[in-house]
């Protein structure tokens, strides 16, 4: 596995000897992972900590094998880019295009790459009508969009999305999906705080799950969606379709509606 980022036995707190992250130590590679766990886990602090935002307090991470202490913000910048939660706390441009365009121009790209860049990025969030609009005269789900192009324009080897889909309907939440699978068809690092298990069931191959400062579970969908005793210490609850193949007491975990589909067609239907 070629390992991107490495978290070794990482500590934090914002408050002196108040650990909100304990020894925690974690690899991220290409594909898609899902960082999941109840309000407060450490989700986002974490992801801070990846981008370089906050420090360790003890322990140490590495991206392409250096000490994130040695990087500059904005040498980290080129290699790992973070879409807010919130996405006013990152836009302050009044034109969609200067916006998405600043990130690329910030990391010495020139005007005209910058600018190609920043147009295929709202190509691909949907957001090509909308490039001369100020960013504040459109809705919250498509400002959401604006921060995801943003990132997505400067290229960065590691994208770490913070709730992306929040306030999406299907069609913004399909887009985000696709361009996650296709980040990662380009050989991307990909991690995604979520708090929606039926997007995680659908477009992350990895799941880690968040308690008490710490990893208490990491593996593929059907392994980690399939275990009670991890999901209630991590406060999460199992996408509906695997409630509903539990229910049904498919013989296997079923995380997306071809497994689903698949499983109750073999196992229910032959049956009866
Ligand atoms: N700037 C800060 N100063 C002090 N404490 C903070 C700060 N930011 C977060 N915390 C605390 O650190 C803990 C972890 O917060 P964090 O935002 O990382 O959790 P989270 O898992 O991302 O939660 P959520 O799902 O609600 O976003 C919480 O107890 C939170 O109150």
């Amino acid at each position: 596995m070629n390992k991107l980022i490495e978290v070794e036995q990482v500590s934090f707190a914002y408050e002196p000897g108040m650990n909100v992250l304990n020894q925690l130590s974690i690899a991220f590679a290409p594909g898609v992972t899902a960082v999941l766990g109840e309000n407060g886990a450490g989700k986002t602090t974490l992801m801070k900590l990846l981008k370089g935002l906050l420090k360790p307090t003890a322990g140490r991470i590495k991206i392409g094998g250096r000490d994130t202490r040695q990087y500059s913000a904005a040498e980290i910048a080129r290699h790992v880019g973070m879409i807010f939660q919130n996405p006013d706390e990152q836009i302050f441009k009044s034109s969609v295009l200067d916006e998405v365009m600043f990130g690329p121009l910030q990391i010495g790209q020139s005007p005209a790459e910058a600018k190609e860049r920043a147009l295929a990025a709202l190509a691909a969030l949907d957001l090509s009508d909308v490039e001369k609009e100020n960013p504040y005269d459109l809705s919250y789900a498509a400002r959401k969009r604006i921060g995801i192009a943003s990132i997505l324009a400067m290229n960065p080897e590691a994208i770490i999305f913070d709730e992306p889909t929040i306030a999406q309907d299907q069609q913004g939440l399909r887009r985000i999906g696709q361009i996650m699978s296709e980040l990662k068809a380009e050989g991307k690092t990909v991690i995604a705080i979520l708090h929606d298990m039926e997007f995680a069931a659908r477009y992350c191959e990895r799941i880690v799950l968040l308690a008490r400062g710490g990893v208490i579970a990491d593996g593929p969908p059907a392994l980690v969606f399939a275990n009670d005793d991890w999901l209630r210490q991590a406060g999460v609850k199992a996408p509906g379709l695997v409630r509903l193949g539990q229910a049904l007491q498919l013989s296997q975990t079923t995380v997306t509606v071809e497994q689903f589909s698949q499983a109750f067609r073999t196992e229910k239907l032959r049956a009866d």
